[in-house]
């Protein structure tokens, strides 16, 4: 049967997976799941093209039985300039043939937009056809947008979730900015406004100068998940915790919301 993100427990561990090849990859995510991380976002823009063929991915997607998410991202050999957004979008269809619990559409698919959400609606309606087709398949389907850099006010973040949430998705992210303690008392009220508000799971994130702290405490306030890499790399920096001790952290943080 198809892993599932939605049967997790939450708050759950899901480690980011940033690798050149297949091979790195699978073995990332091995070892990964050996350090307590219960999800996995594999991110295969930085993969060569030719392997993005059903057989590779299929190794991939059953290279253990823990829910796996593709990112395919406008970057890198993923770039707008080298792949359009229909080819992305039949990447991910592969992707959940190839046994793909789920998959991250951008909230800009379509036609890209300032904050990564268009409002066009033309482009709306294929999201939402793409998100049924996915649907169909039997994968689930998480709308993220990624707002680098910048401070979003907490009712500013739920009324971009709530766009999310309209489009039939059942996972909404969102990923903004906390460089300063009052924007992040902001991020802790929005998780909680978010919680509050939302139908769906959701995850909400900041980067900046207290990302790694928000990020500890957004899986106790309501978010669904936490992120963290197996071990810094080229390929992998970021605020995210190493799975190592986010998996402590977590374990040790025995209060949050249920769902
Ligand atoms: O979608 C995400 C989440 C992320 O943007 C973060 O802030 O943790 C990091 C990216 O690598 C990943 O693709």
């Amino acid at each position: 049967m198809r892993p599932s993100f939605l049967k997790l427990n939450a708050p759950y561990l899901a480690a980011i997976v940033i690798e050149p090849t297949p091979e790195l990859t699978i073995a990332n995510i091995l070892n990964g799941e050996h350090e307590g991380a219960e999800a996995f976002m594999v991110d295969i823009a930085a993969w060569a093209p030719d392997c993005l063929t059903k057989e590779t991915l299929t190794r991939l997607f059953h290279c253990c039985g823990r829910p796996m998410m593709p990112l395919c991202y406008r970057s890198r050999n993923l770039g707008a300039d080298k792949v359009s957004d229909d080819d992305r979008a039949e990447l991910m269809i592969r992707c959940i043939d190839a046994g793909a619990a789920a998959c991250d559409i951008m909230g800009d698919l379509f036609a890209p937009a300032p904050h990564e959400l268009t409002r066009d609606q033309k482009a709306i309606d294929k999201q939402k056809k793409l998100v049924d087709r996915m649907h169909a398949l039997g994968a689930e389907v998480l709308m993220s947008s990624h707002i680098y850099n910048e401070y979003v006010p907490g009712d500013a973040v739920l009324d971009h979730m709530f766009e999310i949430q309209n489009r039939g998705v059942d996972i909404a992210k969102i990923v903004v900015s906390a460089n300063t303690d009052d924007e992040l008392i902001e991020a802790f009220r929005t998780t909680v406004l978010l919680k509050k508000s939302l139908k769906v799971p959701f995850v909400h994130l900041c980067n900046g100068k207290f990302a790694r702290i928000q990020r500890y405490m957004a899986p106790v306030l309501g978010a669904a998940l936490t992120f963290g890499f197996r071990e810094y790399t080229a390929h992998a920096t970021g605020p995210q915790p190493i799975i190592r001790n986010a998996r402590a952290v977590l374990d040790e943080l025995s209060w949050h919301q249920d769902y």
